[in-house]
């Protein structure tokens, strides 16, 4: 286990009452941004108290799960609010592929919190000035554009070879991903990305850690005491011109047999692995539609009650990946990602969100969001690929998909 921060023997963490903060993004105080945030709610995180990278495998969600509770375990923590999101936070992010190296967990130094009607700053040690980091957000200027591991024209052909391993009948569904490369004159803020990311985007949650920031509609998966809540997206149409246009192109998404299929595989799945961990579970037997600024997607809302007491991340263990982000059947589709696209994902599809000293929290799948390293961003986006899927369209959704965070790097 490689713990690139080393955690302090024992935590110190208090969590006061305070007065509504306003703008949580605003408070920020440094680029390095922590942020969890949904119509005005959530939290923010800045400073680092202790962090983990473990190593790449299937067991990074346990290893992560283990490390927690003895960093957690061992803390002194003074929490009055006992709140979701309240007293110590993990804040993280998992590389999509089992072998990737890079999935992090933060527990900042300061958490700011706001929910319900409620308002909290949860300090973590005893010394330092949470506002010491002050540093004012600084919008990017110039940016230039380059393709990724694939030209387009590039893309559309590893498109149509997934297309012709479905026909083969060697797998039902996978998702395939390309990446765009910006580069900026000066270092990209990540806090002016968050801002313009809420704005836009407010119903999505709007993500930053480790770098990886974005506004994703996804919820993986939210754990609030017993009770077990997730939102499955697949299956995608750009918005139109206008309501008439937005209508027809809706009804056009219910209709069609390919995108109710690439829907039906996330939604089956995502059942059958929350299934043997919930005493009740629903699932809706129609998705319903879910409409964003630049797309609208088949949406279900999956409502579970846990059979006993998890952590959100023995959660995620059980759910990453779906096939909203891989395909069906999972390995054949993973080792057809890994063929075809030329690229690692690192975070892009992996669960992103946080976790509390209880166990409660809430992770999305990273979507619509970007790598900031200093001046450069990496931007990602995917579809998900059936039998009837058409190379060219695929490319059409997958730049709908990009503009999320196009938007967000140049306003
Ligand atoms: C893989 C992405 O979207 C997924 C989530 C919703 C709809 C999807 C689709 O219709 O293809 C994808 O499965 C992405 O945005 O990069």
């Amino acid at each position: 286990m490689n713990l690139a921060v080393s955690a302090p023997d024992r935590l110190v963490v208090r969590t006061v009452h305070i007065p509504d903060p306003g703008d949580l993004i605003a408070r920020l105080p440094h680029p390095a941004a922590l942020a969890w945030i949904r119509h005005g709610e959530g939290i923010v995180g800045w400073g680092e108290a202790a962090r983990l990278e473990p190593p790449g495998g299937p067991d990074r969600f346990a290893v992560a799960a283990r490390w927690l509770r003895e960093v957690f375990g061992t803390a002194s923590i003074d929490d009055p609010l006992r709140l979701p999101g309240t007293g110590p936070v993990a804040f993280g992010g998992f590389g999509f592929d089992p072998k990737s190296p890079d999935s992090v967990l933060i527990v900042p130094r300061w958490i700011l919190g706001r929910r319900d009607g409620h308002a909290w700053l949860t300090t973590v040690g005893t010394d330092g000035d949470p506002l010491a980091l002050l540093h004012p957000p600084h919008p990017t200027t110039r940016l230039t554009w380059s393709d990724g591991a694939l030209t387009a024209p590039g893309w559309e052909r590893a498109v149509a070879a997934a297309v012709d391993r479905i026909r083969d009948g060697r797998l039902g569904k996978v998702v395939l991903a390309r990446d765009l490369h910006a580069h900026a004159d000066e270092p990209i803020d990540a806090r002016v990305l968050l801002r313009r990311l809420a704005a836009a985007y407010p119903g999505c949650y709007t993500f930053s850690c480790a770098g990886l920031v974005g506004a994703t509609p996804e919820l993986l998966i939210r754990r609030t005491g017993g009770t077990l809540d997730s939102l499955v997206l697949a299956g995608t149409t750009a918005r139109g011109t206008g309501p008439a246009d937005d209508a027809a192109r809706a009804a056009r998404l219910f209709a069609s047999a390919k995108d109710r299929q690439e829907h039906a595989y996330a939604a089956e799945m995502v059942r059958d692995a929350l299934a043997p961990l919930c005493a009740e579970l629903t699932v809706p037997d129609e998705p319903e539609l879910l409409t964003l600024a630049n797309v609208m997607h088949l949406a279900s809302a999956v409502h579970g009650r846990l059979d006993t007491d998890r952590s959100v991340l023995d959660v995620l263990a059980a759910l990453h990946p779906t096939p909203a982000v891989c395909g069906t059947p999972t390995d054949t589709a993973l080792q057809l990602i890994r063929e075809l696209e030329g690229m690692d994902r690192g975070r892009y599809a992996g669960p992103v969100g946080w976790v509390d000293s209880r166990g409660d929290g809430e992770w999305g799948i990273a979507l619509r969001c970007a790598q900031i390293e200093g001046t450069r961003a990496r931007l990602f986006a995917g579809c998900g690929i059936v039998a009837d899927s058409a190379p060219a369209a695929e490319l059409a959704e997958a730049q709908s998909k990009f503009r999320v965070m196009q938007y967000a790097l140049e306003g």
